[in-house]
């Protein structure tokens, strides 16, 4: 992989360099409330722009239907972006259309550009070859230079991911050599034992992970909305909690090849529970209880790990050498619902193992509940991104950086 140190030293003064960042970040009523996603990428972004280039930065925010929708514009993380590089970062109102080009074709030598969410266009996101391929055609005639530092994208078979890296010179940014340098300490001679902590929502990407996992780890503990399905598997009541159906049957072999070959796949023992979703705006306060994890009632959901399980995960996190942890609990964005993220992250910091951090939201989870980053060994941008580099499968926008 070409690094961005050998695109800098051959020159890149006037030239277009187009940056594929990981700009998905949580936002609230418009307000980004963990801007980490937006950090991650400014070595890359400020050495680019103190070089000359023109730097145009695009990414994807949440997942849109292939069309425009403003509840996905990226012009909340542009100004934030202009903000941390200390100077105006203009936007782009669509991906390739006209203000792209004439954003493009006004950028000053050392200026930088954001352009809309790339979700807003199908091509990015299609299963079909050559649909991604003329939608990176039009994002290819906005640039010179390519250069790939979403890490947290790079499992996605994408347009600007995949498809455009192969159409101009292509370079990897600071944030994705790092993240791939740490993560390669986890494939290669691991520090026994080896615990792996699983949860969040993104529940049927997430599972197939196990698959290979079972392979790697000593110990999985699983939590947040990954915990129903296994609880269902053990043929519980779920009521109303986050349920991905169809894999109950490849969860009920993920228990049985645990047993068989000596891994340990630790479930919640109990769980608080409440009949409504909380209001992430308000963070209004709650009715919840906390049942066992075998007493969940037909019309209520989990939306956190219980006290006895936060203890029973804080002991199962105590002896690792090496945690790698991807999830959250619970919905921590409301503080009903927080303590058992905040358990896990607290097992990580007493941890004297070496602890990874992976996922946009467990990144600012942890941030945002107030713990300091530098007491975990590495925070990664990217969830889906490092479980799927853990597997040892080749991640599309990784790949395309080779040559
Ligand atoms: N029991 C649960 N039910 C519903 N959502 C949950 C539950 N536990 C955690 N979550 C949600 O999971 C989200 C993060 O999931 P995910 O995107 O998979 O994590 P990451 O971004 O770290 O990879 C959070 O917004 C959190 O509210
Ligand atoms: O948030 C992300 O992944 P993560 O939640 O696994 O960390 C990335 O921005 C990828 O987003 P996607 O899972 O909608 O492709």
């Amino acid at each position: 992989m070409k690094t961005i140190d050998e695109l800098l030293a051959a020159g890149v003064s006037g030239k277009r360099v187009f940056v594929r960042a990981d700009l998905n970040v949580p936002l609230s009523d418009g307000t980004i409330t963990d801007d980490g996603r937006i950090r991650a990428v400014l070595p890359t972004v400020k050495a680019l722009a103190d070089a000359g280039a023109k730097v145009v930065v695009a990414s994807h925010l949440g997942r849109p239907k292939g069309a425009p929708d403003p509840a996905f514009s990226l012009a909340p993380a542009a100004s934030r972006l202009g903000e941390l590089l200390g100077s105006a970062v203009a936007f782009a109102t669509d991906t390739v259309g006209q203000s792209a080009q004439d954003t493009v074709a006004g950028l000053a030598e050392g200026q930088v550009a954001v352009l809309e969410n790339l979700r807003f266009n199908a091509g990015e996101t299609s299963k079909d070859d050559a649909e991604r391929g003329a939608f990176a055609d039009q994002l290819a005639a906005l640039a010179d230079v390519y250069v790939g530092d979403g890490f947290g994208a790079v499992h996605r078979k994408h347009a600007s991911v995949y498809d455009l890296p192969a159409k101009l010179p292509h370079y990897a940014g600071y944030l994705i050599a790092t993240e791939v340098d740490v993560l390669k300490k986890l494939t290669e001679d691991v520090r026994r034992p080896y615990v792996v902590v699983l949860g969040g929502a993104k529940v049927s990407d997430k599972l197939a992970v196990i698959d290979q996992l079972l392979d790697k780890a000593d110990r999985l503990l699983i939590g947040g909305g990954m915990a129903y399905t296994f609880l269902k598997a053990k043929g519980h009541e779920v009521g109303i909690s986050l349920l991905q159906e169809d894999q109950v049957p490849a969860v009920t072999e993920y228990m049985e090849r645990a047993e068989k070959q000596g891994v340990e796949l630790v479930l919640p023992v109990d769980v608080v529970v409440s009949r409504t979703f909380p209001d992430l705006k308000t963070k209004a306060p709650t009715e919840h209880t906390v049942v066992d994890a075998d007493k969940i009632p037909a019309d209520q959901e989990g939306l956190d790990i219980g006290p006895k399980t936060r203890e029973l995960y804080a002991s199962k996190l105590a002896d690792a050498a090496t945690v790698f942890w991807n999830g959250p609990m619970g919905v921590f964005e409301h503080p009903d619902y927080a303590e058992g993220t905040k358990a896990v992250a607290q097992a990580l910091v007493d941890s004297d193992g070496f602890t990874v951090v992976g996922g946009g939201d467990s990144a600012a989870a942890v941030r945002t509940l107030g713990f300091d980053e530098t007491a975990f060994g590495h925070i990664s941008t990217g969830g889906g991104a490092s479980l799927e580099y853990l597997e040892g499968k080749t991640l599309p926008g990784l790949a395309a950086l080779e040559d």
